[in-house]
């Protein structure tokens, strides 16, 4: 069997995650890693994740086919010039990074153009660290490839092979459209949520009625004001000039709104909500995107004890297996509705038509 030596530099929520999955996918590499916890390391080994834990970037990164670049990314750029001795010929380096200019600067400061493809997977979530790192995390999200220019198409088409085993949708762009176009969907609404939450906490009443009163909606659009300060930190010092700019655009986007709410003028409000709405329902829920999509239904269940065991079963039975389930509220469903989420589309499909068999009222989305 073709086993290869795959390297990795900081092994958190992403890190983690991308070592699961090639551990899974393809069992016979060995894989080795270096992060400042030790106990992450010791964690790693103990679970059969990673073979070697690594004290320093060292001799054993020697020989890698592959080696991730998975601290974040002020670091990641920082152990370039510590990495280049190990980096052979064939060796594919790369990055998981949220911002890929600064990256691609050093890069080819060191002259490491010919073994260099960043990489950054549209996935991931508020949480961070290798306890919360899983395979599944990857799979079917976008995972973007900025390769360099002097990297040769073998080596891009065996990267782009590689993701496409590990179950990610691998999408190849110019690294500073990347840092565009992910400033405006990702970097700016990290800051928006930062900001409102911020905002609720320094101008809530004395016994903090917005907090406790504070519903669905704004915990919906602030869920990843929980992400990791350090990561969001270095984001927005790396892609400055992007997020001044993006947010400048913005800003002037929210002079309008607030002009339209001073003047009363009812149809650019209307037009406000409307276009939005269009817009953001015309989004396929099936895309992948930066939150990982889901594949869930709703259904109405029979009030009575055992009613969602009685769903369970039908859908156990039919080897249909469920990642999540609970009864969600909220002004859609004011009756309050079974939230049911599964692995993939085929089986959330399959699940809706059965359980219309049944006669359950399914609404799918
Ligand atoms: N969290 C997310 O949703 C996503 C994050 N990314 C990118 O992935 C990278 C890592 O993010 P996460 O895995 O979420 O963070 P994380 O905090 O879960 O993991 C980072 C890991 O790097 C280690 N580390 C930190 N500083 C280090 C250093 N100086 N030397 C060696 N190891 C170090 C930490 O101990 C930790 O295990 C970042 O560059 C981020 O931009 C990309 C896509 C999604
Ligand atoms: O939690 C979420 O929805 C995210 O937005 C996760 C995320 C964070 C950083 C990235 O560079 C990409 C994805």
């Amino acid at each position: 069997m073709m086993t290869k030596k795959i390297g990795f530099i900081g092994l958190g929520l992403i890190g983690g995650s991308i070592a699961k999955a090639v551990r899974q996918y393809f069992p016979e590499y060995e894989l080795l890693a270096f992060d400042k916890s030790k106990e992450t390391l010791a964690l790693a080994v103990q679970e059969g994740t990673i073979h070697t834990s690594c004290s320093s970037i060292d001799e054993n990164f020697r020989g890698c086919a592959y080696i991730f670049l998975c601290a974040p990314i002020a670091y990641n750029t920082a152990y370039l010039s510590q990495l280049k001795d190990f980096v052979g010929s064939e060796c594919i380096l790369t990055d998981v990074g949220s911002v890929k200019s600064s990256i691609h600067e050093e890069i080819i400061q060191l002259g490491l153009e010919e073994n260099f493809i960043g990489g950054h997977p549209m996935a991931g979530s508020e949480k961070s660290g290798f306890v919360n790192s899983k395979p599944v995390l990857i799979e079917n999200a976008y995972y973007i490839l900025t390769p360099s220019a002097k990297v040769s198409p073998a080596k891009v088409d065996a990267y782009r092979e590689f993701v496409t085993a590990l179950k990610a949708l691998p999408v190849v762009l110019d690294y500073e459209e990347h840092d565009y176009v992910t400033g405006t969907i990702s970097h700016l609404p990290h800051i928006i949520a930062s900001s409102l939450v911020n905002f609720v906490r320094d101008t809530d009443t004395k016994d903090e009625l917005m907090k406790n009163l504070a519903a669905g909606g704004f915990k919906d659009i602030t869920r990843i004001a929980s992400s990791s300060p350090v990561m969001w930190q270095q984001i927005c010092l790396k892609n400055k000039k992007n997020i001044s700019q993006i947010l400048e655009d913005y800003i002037g986007v929210l002079q309008e709104a607030k002009k339209a709410v001073d003047e009363g003028a009812e149809g650019e409000l209307y037009s406000l909500f409307e276009d939005s709405k269009d817009y953001r329902d015309s989004m396929p829920n099936s895309s992948a995107g930066p939150i990982k999509k889901s594949f869930a239904l709703y259904c109405d269940i029979i009030d009575e004890a055992g009613g969602i065991a009685t769903i369970a079963t039908i859908l156990a039975s039919n080897n249909i297996s469920i990642k999540n389930i609970g009864i969600i509220h909220n002004r859609e469903f004011e009756e309050g509705v079974l939230r049911i989420e599964f692995y993939d589309g085929p089986s959330s499909n399959k699940a809706a038509e059965l359980l219309k068999k049944y006669r359950y009222i399914v609404y799918e989305v």
